[in-house]
């Protein structure tokens, strides 16, 4: 199997890894990442995204841009999907512990085959809803990307915080959840403008911490 992107995608995740401050050889394990979502996603529809290069920005380069606000090196990823944002900040993070959660079958078993292949041991896959998944020790950051509206996540998934732990929710653009929605004891402490390489769309992180 081919582990190369197309030249044009290749260029584009090389310039937003070097817009993004990240190092030139995150590049080929991203790329390989990519491929197999793109092989997979014929047989398993992972992903409506299917040309490399908007894979590039709308997922890897998306993905990424939330480092800055990411705290560890405990991390559930919720509702992953084909691993995202949790793979690429995996990679990028190889000192950081992540859970990557997802309700479907044909999500997780791609994800246990892509985490063998790239042979990464600081990923953990989990097939669960959120709501039923009560780990021993709780996480530093629950984030999610396109998984719920602010209050249903974090209904759903802060019971999984440690006690100074943040929620983190991606967003297509601003959010017009109601803040006073949120269940008692949680605030949305902060709206922060994802500058994504190449994506001229909004993008928009969620930060929810405990009172
Ligand atoms: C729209 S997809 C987003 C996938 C990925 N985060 C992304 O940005 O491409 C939402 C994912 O949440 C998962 N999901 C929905 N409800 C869930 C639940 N209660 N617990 C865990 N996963 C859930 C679905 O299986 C789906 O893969």
């Amino acid at each position: 199997m081919s582990h190369a992107l197309p030249p044009a995608a290749n260029e584009l995740l090389r310039d937003g890894l070097t817009a993004l401050s990240l190092p030139p050889g995150l590049a080929p394990p991203l790329a390989r990442y990519l491929c197999l979502m793109e092989r997979w996603n014929r047989a398993y529809n992972l992903t409506a995204v299917r040309d490399f290069e908007a894979m590039v920005q709308r997922h890897l380069l998306d993905s990424l841009a939330v480092l800055p606000w990411v705290r560890g090196p405990r991390i559930a990823d919720i509702g992953t999907g084909p691993g995202l944002p949790g793979i690429p900040l995996a990679l990028a993070r190889p000192d950081w512990q992540l859970v990557l959660l997802d309700s479907g079958g044909k999500k997780t078993r791609f994800l246990r085959q892509a985490v063998m292949a790239l042979e990464m041991d600081n990923v953990v896959v989990v097939q669960d809803r959120v709501e039923n998944y009560h780990p021993d020790e709780g996480f530093d950051t629950v984030i999610s990307r396109a998984f719920a509206a602010t209050a249903a996540f974090t209904r759903l998934a802060g019971h999984l915080c440690a006690p100074e732990g943040q929620l983190l929710a991606m967003k297509g653009r601003d959010t017009d959840d109601d803040p006073q929605a949120l269940p008692t004891g949680w605030r949305v402490v902060a709206t922060h403008s994802l500058q994504v390489p190449g994506l001229a769309a909004a993008r928009h992180l969620v930060e929810i911490n405990k009172d």
